[in-house]
């Protein structure tokens, strides 16, 4: 009879423990919403809605520490998940949580953002600020942070859970190489500070960590001093071996350029309009005279910064670095921005893309690392015969130094020492059938991918998405035993970021 009592007492904990809406009685600075929760099952990429519990609005870490401990005392009867969401710019589900807790992490107010502007200067940043914000900031210092992505729109925290990383990312590596020091909330609900010296093991596992280890509260980033303006400069090419070459000069010369991309112009109408937009010819005359002939052509993106009192010798010193590359010369188009008008380039997109009602669309990006001894067959193939009419958005592609991401972080790259960031990103026109539709721009990035994996080019997905327990080992490789293990000390029920898809959740006894 005891032992019957005994084991339903302990059944009945359970249930009372592991009881989801046991949430609705913790008390918090900020506010759970148990109603309002479909807006945190949406994001950027247009194609997964999960749909949480409930959205915490925290207004402290401890809000973050409290709802995470109080799942981590459910034990591992709880199904329940959280998600820390930052500005939801993820592609398929990353930020969601399915019947679980998302984080609302731009609510979190803590202490303002801090800038350091003595010798090497830094900004403390909370982990939801966006880097649009966090420049805004620092240029009242005449400071900025060193590396960047294209878009500004988009959290610290999500950012570092991936690398961040745009054409400055050559020199200064990608933004989780430019991090001192995190406050992080770890799948037990501890509240941990770490940089290269302390809880260093953590601080690496975050950075790139896919927010599998811990959700990053706050950030201290490095700064440098921020130039006024920008040369923004243009060069087509129609060969690719050429434009690649190019680019890998430009990235081994530290000094010529500060940024450095590129992108590919599929077009087989032979117009070339709106890539000039707001460009000036060097030499109208030739530009006039210039015919794409419905050549896929390769655009090399470069910008150099400067001041105003520094402008008399900028000529000078572009046409000299200009001068070293082989493009063709009556494609060289230039341009002059302030600096934060440069950084926040793809906000005009985005103002454009919203007013015409094509921003809030399907977004099947398919993101690729491809190391430098397979760029020419990767671009011979997809560029050559499986993307031959049109590319549904911009094509990016440029060339970053290994030797400016540190290997102890959770980021999984090529093994070369000079790998290709190319970005597909497409944009789907909904319930369209035509080659505009979402069916078939996924079916182009299958016939990618497989291509990748047939030719073994040693590819490997920026900003991942898998769903299988065995494509997530083999896109870890022989860092998989280390991802787990620090999955294991730093998440061990597996609570945190479940839109990742990465780690099922402890399954219940029940
Ligand atoms: C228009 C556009 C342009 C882009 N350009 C670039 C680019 O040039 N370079 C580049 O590298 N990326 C780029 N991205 C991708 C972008 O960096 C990632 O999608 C990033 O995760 C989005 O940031 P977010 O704040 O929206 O994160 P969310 O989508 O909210 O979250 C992303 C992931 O991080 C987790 N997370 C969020 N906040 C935290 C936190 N504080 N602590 C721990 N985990 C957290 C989430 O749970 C989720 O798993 C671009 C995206 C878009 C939409
Ligand atoms: C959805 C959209 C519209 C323009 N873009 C972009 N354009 C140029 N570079 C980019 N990098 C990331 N997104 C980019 C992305």
């Amino acid at each position: 009879m005891i032992l019957i009592l005994c084991y339903m007492t302990i059944r009945i904990n359970l249930c009372f423990s592991s009881n989801p809406y046991s949430l609705r009685t913790l008390s918090v600075d900020g506010h759970f919403s148990f109603d309002e929760v479909h807006h945190a099952a949406e994001d950027f990429g247009n194609m997964f809605q999960l749909l949480p519990l409930a959205v915490l609005y925290p207004k402290s870490v401890s809000d973050i520490a409290t709802t995470i401990r109080h799942i981590w005392k459910m034990g591992p009867n709880s199904e329940l998940t959280v998600a820390a969401r930052g500005h939801s710019h993820s592609l398929q589900g990353q930020a969601q949580a399915h019947q679980g807790v998302v984080i609302n992490m731009e609510s979190l107010q803590g202490p303002e953002m801090h800038v350091y502007t003595g010798n090497y200067p830094y900004v403390d940043a909370s982990g939801g600020e966006l880097w649009i914000d966090i420049l805004r900031e620092c240029l009242k210092y005449g400071l900025a942070p060193k590396s960047w992505t294209d878009y500004l729109h988009l959290t610290v925290g999500g950012t570092l859970s991936n690398a961040g990383v745009s054409g400055q990312a050559f020199r200064h590596g990608p933004q989780i190489s430019n991090v001192h020091h995190m406050e992080v909330v770890t799948g037990k609900g501890e509240v941990l500070n770490c940089s290269e010296k302390q809880n260093s093991d953590l601080f690496h596992s975050v950075l790139g960590g896919l927010g599998q280890f811990g959700i990053i509260t706050r950030a201290r980033i490095s700064l440098e001093p921020a130039p006024d303006m920008v040369r923004w400069i243009r060069v087509l090419y129609s060969d690719f071996t050429t434009f690649a070459a190019d680019q890998e000069h430009l990235i081994g010369a530290e000094t010529m350029f500060d940024y450095i991309e590129g992108f590919v112009i599929i077009n087989r109408t032979g117009l070339l309009n709106n890539w000039r937009s707001s460009f000036n010819p060097q030499d109208p005359v030739q530009a006039s005279q210039f015919h794409s002939d419905g050549r896929t052509l390769y655009c090399l993106e470069l910008a150099k910064y400067f001041n105003r009192d520094t402008a008399d010798a900028l000529n000078e010193e572009v046409g000299n670095s200009l001068s070293q590359l082989r493009y063709i010369t009556s494609t060289l188009f230039q341009t002059e921005v302030p600096y934060i008008e440069f950084l926040d380039r793809v906000h005009v997109s985005e103002v454009k893309l919203r007013a015409k009602g094509l921003w809030e669309v399907p977004h099947p990006w398919l993101n690729l690392l491809i190391p430098k001894s397979k760029i020419n067959d990767f671009a011979d193939e997809v560029f050559g015969n499986i993307l031959t009419d049109t590319s549904n958005g911009p094509i990016l592609i440029y060339p970053v130094n290994k030797s400016k991401w540190d290997n102890r972080t959770s980021a999984v790259i090529p093994e070369e020492d000079i790998f290709y960031l190319v970005a597909f990103l497409t944009s789907a026109v909904p319930s369209s059938t035509g080659t505009d539709g979402l069916e078939h721009i996924l079916t182009q990035n299958k016939r990618i991918l497989e291509f990748c994996e047939i030719a073994r080019l040693g590819m490997k997905q920026y900003l991942p998405h898998y769903s299988t327990h065995e494509e997530w080992k083999a896109h870890f490789g022989p860092r998989w035993e280390v991802f787990s293990q620090r999955k294991s000390t730093y998440d061990p029920m597996a609570i945190l970021a479940p839109g990742q898809r990465i780690f099922q959740k402890a399954i219940s006894f029940s």
